[in-house]
């Protein structure tokens, strides 16, 4: 099968100092890769130029043959709403909102109705183990809870590509390793494809492959 998302001599720099230099990078459908390094490596900001919320200053980033950077902005909003979910260090879930309707939201952007939406929400909140909660708003519910959460709204919609930096960095050993088995076993059952940054190497040696970046390069790739 063709990868799903491949970067080619991928550059970006902030000023003069370059945070990605010259990456490449093939990931294929259902595939979990691990991005680890040292702080300040580049790591969220290939995370970025990879999801294309960010634009690399040169190099290519295509979402199976489709260049990210030829597509107008509103196509890549399309594109991540439709085939990408994320999941970040602090959930980043809608505060305001129960944690039902934060994981009914990407259904509810692909133009499902609101009743099919909660029900898809539901099943995957039941699906991490939270199904009891969803009715609670994001200051109701403990971090675990919380990052269980965000992983449901990453993976609602079914996507083809979840993104998450460090999606378990907020979290003790104990709670990190259960909710990061979650990700893991719901992209599995999906044949989602992870991207995975994280600081912790036992976390990325359960990944299928991890790739290591110094200094906006890739060092090392197991
Ligand atoms: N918005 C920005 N403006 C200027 N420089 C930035 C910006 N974001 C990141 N950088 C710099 O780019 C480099 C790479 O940063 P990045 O956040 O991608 O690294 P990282 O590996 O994810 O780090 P960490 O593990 O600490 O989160 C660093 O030198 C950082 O200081």
């Amino acid at each position: 099968m063709p990868p799903v998302l491949q970067a080619r001599a991928l550059h970006l720099s902030y000023g003069p100092a370059a945070a990605v230099a010259g990456v490449d990078l093939s990931v294929d459908p259902g595939e979990v890769v691990g991005v680890v390094g040292a702080s300040g490596s580049g790591k969220t900001t290939l995370l970025h130029c990879l999801s294309g919320l960010l634009l690399a200053d040169s190099g290519s980033v295509l979402f199976r043959d489709r260049p990210l950077e030829s597509m107008t902005v509103r196509q890549r909003d399309e594109l991540r709403r439709s085939h990408f979910g994320f999941v970040f260090q602090f959930g980043d879930l809608v505060p305001e909102l129960t944690l039902l309707e934060n994981v009914s939201l990407p259904v509810r952007l692909q133009g499902a109705r609101a009743g099919e939406a909660r029900r898809r929400a539901a099943e995957q909140l039941e699906a991490l183990g939270i199904g009891q909660l969803g009715r609670r708003t994001v200051g109701e519910v403990s971090g675990g809870e919380l990052q269980r959460a965000a992983i449901a709204r990453a993976l609602v919609h079914r996507p083809d590509v979840v993104f998450a930096d460090e999606p378990t960095g907020a979290l003790d050993d104990h709670n990190s390793e259960v909710v990061f088995g979650l990700l893991l076993e719901q992209a599995r059952e999906h044949g989602t494809a992870v991207v995975l940054v994280t600081h912790d190497r036992h976390l990325a040696a359960r990944t299928d492959r991890t790739v290591v970046l110094a200094a906006g390069r890739v060092v090392e790739a197991a």
